[in-house]
């Protein structure tokens, strides 16, 4: 399948990394990617979406490799093999990430750090490895795009989150200052609410009834959206972006409405919890 916005061949050549791809916006991306003529990488923890994600794709286009993103040594050993496979890195999409939804106050530690380390050091772990194994050394540079969130004022629900995608933010725009004389260029996504499976099933379901509703242009983003604005960075009409945060949100950023929001959090202005997630 072509893409419906880009010129066939647009990425010829370049080598991408997308993290996270075989679910949900990590999906759409590489496919998108990889339809423009990029050779993508993708990685995740489990095997089977990876695989799924391939299948969708030209053949031979995408090339899968368990990692989870916070193990250092199974990022290094990740990234060293996409470059015996490839040969070069031009674009990194640090797309694994996320949380669990919980009231601030039930938060542990453990379940804090669990979130930290997935978004701010997985994010973290890749860049740098990616940066120091190739953009860096070949003297190309290259470009690497963190996906966060809006709003920016933070969720309700998701304190842990919050912190971390200003934290990824904040990443991005001192590496765009300290990596220019490398040629890197970095930007983040800020993602707003996109209908992927993982927000559509896994989040309390007055949530998800009721998200919609707080975007004012009235509906989820669609894992195309995001895709697109993925391959313009990644494409030439990208090349001039650095230190940039992208919102993508319908709007959702620049909205505040009552508090608590009716339906989507009780009176007391306290935020659902999602279900445990059964443990084998
Ligand atoms: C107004 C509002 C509008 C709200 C409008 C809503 C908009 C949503 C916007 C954002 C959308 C998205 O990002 S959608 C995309 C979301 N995608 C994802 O989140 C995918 C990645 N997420 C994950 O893998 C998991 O959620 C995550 C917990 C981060 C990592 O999983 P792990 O397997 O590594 O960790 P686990 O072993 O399961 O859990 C480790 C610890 O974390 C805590 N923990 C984990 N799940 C928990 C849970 N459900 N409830 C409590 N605590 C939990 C516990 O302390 C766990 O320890 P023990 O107690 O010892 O077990
Ligand atoms: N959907 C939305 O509305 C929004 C999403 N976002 C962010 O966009 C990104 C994609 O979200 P979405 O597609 O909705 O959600 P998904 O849950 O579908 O995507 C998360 C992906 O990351 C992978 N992943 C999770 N943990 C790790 C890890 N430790 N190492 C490697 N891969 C990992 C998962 O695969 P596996 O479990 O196999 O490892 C999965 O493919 C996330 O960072 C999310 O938080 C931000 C704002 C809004």
């Amino acid at each position: 399948m072509r893409s419906e916005l880009f010129r066939e061949g647009l990425l010829e050549g370049k080598v991408a990394i997308v993290t996270g791809g075989g679910s949900g916006l990590g999906r759409a991306a590489a496919l998108e990617l990889a339809r423009l003529g990029a050779r993508v990488a993708i990685c995740g923890r489990r095997r089977e979406p990876l695989e799924e994600t391939r299948s969708l794709a030209p053949d031979g286009a995408i090339t899968v490799d368990v990692c989870d993103v916070r193990e250092e040594q199974q990022v290094d050993a990740f990234v060293e093999q996409v470059l015996e496979r490839h040969g070069r890195i031009d674009f990194l999409l640090n797309n694994a990430g996320g949380q669990y939804m919980v009231p601030a106050e039930d938060i542990t530690p453990k379940g804090f750090r669990t979130v930290i380390r997935l978004n701010v050091e997985g994010t973290w772990l890749m860049t740098h490895a990616v940066a120091t194994k190739w953009m860096i050394p070949s003297g190309e540079g290259g470009k690497i795009c963190n996906v966060t969130l809006s709003p920016h004022h933070g969720l309700p629900g998701m304190a842990h989150s919050s912190a971390a995608r200003a934290a990824v933010e904040n990443l991005t725009r001192v590496l765009s200052i300290e990596w220019s004389r490398f040629n890197i260029r970095l930007t983040a996504i800020a993602a707003g609410h996109f209908e992927t499976e993982t927000l559509l099933t896994k989040y309390p379901e007055q949530v998800v009834r009721g998200v919609a509703k707080t975007v004012p242009l009235g509906r989820l983003g669609r894992p195309e959206e995001f895709a697109w604005l993925v391959a313009f960075l990644a494409s030439p009409g990208g090349d001039y972006f650095s230190g940039a945060i992208l919102t993508i949100d319908g709007a959702r950023d620049n909205w505040f409405g009552p508090y608590p929001p009716p339906g989507l959090a009780d009176e007391s202005g306290k935020p659902p919890a999602e279900a445990r997630r059964p443990r084998a």
